[in-house]
């Protein structure tokens, strides 16, 4: 990821010490560019619980560093240590993956060689995440090229939910490693970016990154992807995802489900960009089986923003007393989706297609 014209990974060990983690604040942006230096697993366990970090597959590799953190102290500590980390927040696959990936990897290890095995797990699961996400902009690429080439001169117009770029990945991104992929090879693309109430991950981030990376776009209220889709002015939807299941149903931030009726309705192409980290194929039913995390009201009472003077503030929107309710992901049934964007190529979102790309996880 750029920032300011330098290369950044969203999570790393701090190049000073050689063991302790930094990671992006996300709850400062877009305002402040802020690392965080995290030293101890509980301080893993806030920053993914308060969403200081956040994104799929960057809570995946942050909680391996967590364990890593950990073995560092008590190598005793192994498995509490993990079934805590895997407990910070529950919609997510990845999490639980790279936690049994950390388990795999250090289980049958004596104590003393813990540490060194878990930065060097941790380390492979960030690099492995980093390629991922670069061949899953590879292989999207060429749905915007064949946008391009159909209306020549005019920009190509892809809609995208939450924030699914390299601030929720190590690098690139899911969503978005396409976007940045046509936009460095010269495709005039421009980004319809959902706000994505309650916490504003598409104004407060997406729009952040594409404004770093210099991509076109326009941030728009949640409820005008309808409109803009009925009236030409997208092309495309491309979302990340935070479960597929085996069956091909995604999960991803609430109000997604949303966008994919419309774009049915509309013709639009609906494509969701994955991780193999994100395929959970112990699940079938999506919508029956996906737990959806519910988080405080607070988020969709209040909002916070920067005032003119520069001071950052929360602010009460609802109606004093009001209750409110906060599902912070949905299902999107797997008819809905045009197909899947992963790293090994573009297939169907159809258990068929997902055992055929994927069956070694069978
Ligand atoms: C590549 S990230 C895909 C998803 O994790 C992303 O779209 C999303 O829903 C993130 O939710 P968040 O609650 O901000 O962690």
């Amino acid at each position: 990821m750029r920032i300011d014209g330098t290369w950044h990974r969203s999570v790393r060990v701090d190049l000073a010490d050689g063991w302790s983690v930094r990671i992006l604040d996300q709850t400062r942006l877009p305002w402040q560019v802020e690392w965080l230096r995290l030293t101890h697993e509980d301080e893993v366990a806030h920053a993914i619980r308060s969403m200081q970090t956040r994104g799929a597959p960057l809570i995946g590799a942050t909680a391996a560093y967590g364990v890593a953190l950990a073995m560092r102290r008590d190598p005793a500590a192994l498995e509490p240590v993990c079934a805590m980390l895997a407990e910070t927040r529950p919609t997510a696959i990845n999490l639980r993956w790279a936690i049994e990936r950390m388990l795999a990897a250090l289980r049958n290890l004596p104590p003393e060689a813990r540490a060194a095995a878990a930065y060097a797990e941790a380390a492979a699961i960030a690099d492995d995440d980093a390629a991922t996400c670069e061949a899953i902009g590879r292989h999207g690429l060429p749905l915007l090229q064949e946008i391009a080439a159909r209306k020549p001169g005019a920009p190509v117009n892809v809609l995208t939910h939450c924030n699914a770029g390299w601030l929720a990945t190590v690098d690139w991104g899911t969503a978005l490693a396409p976007i940045y992929m046509a936009h460095d090879a010269g495709l005039p693309v421009h980004v319809w970016v959902d706000e994505t109430r309650p916490r504003n991950q598409g104004a407060a981030l997406t729009a952040f990154e594409l404004g770093a990376h210099g991509v076109n776009h326009t941030v728009v209220a949640d409820n005008a992807g309808g409109h803009l889709m009925q009236h030409g002015e997208v092309d495309i939807v491309i979302v990340g995802t935070d479960r597929v299941t085996r069956t091909g149903d995604v999960a991803n931030k609430i109000g997604t489900y949303l966008k994919a009726l419309a774009a049915k309705d509309n013709g639009v192409p609906f494509w969701v960009a994955l991780p193999h980290s994100t395929l959970d194929m112990r699940v079938a039913d999506g919508v029956a089986e996906i737990p959806i995390e519910e988080r405080s009201q607070a988020e969709v009472t209040d909002l916070t923003g920067r005032t003119a003077d520069g001071r950052i503030e929360t602010i009460r929107v609802a109606a004093a007393g009001s209750p409110a309710a906060n599902p912070a992901f949905d299902v999107t049934p797997a008819r809905l989706v045009t197909g899947l964007i992963t790293e090994r190529g573009r297939i169907a979102a159809s258990a068929e297609a997902i055992a055929a790309m994927y069956p070694e996880k069978l």
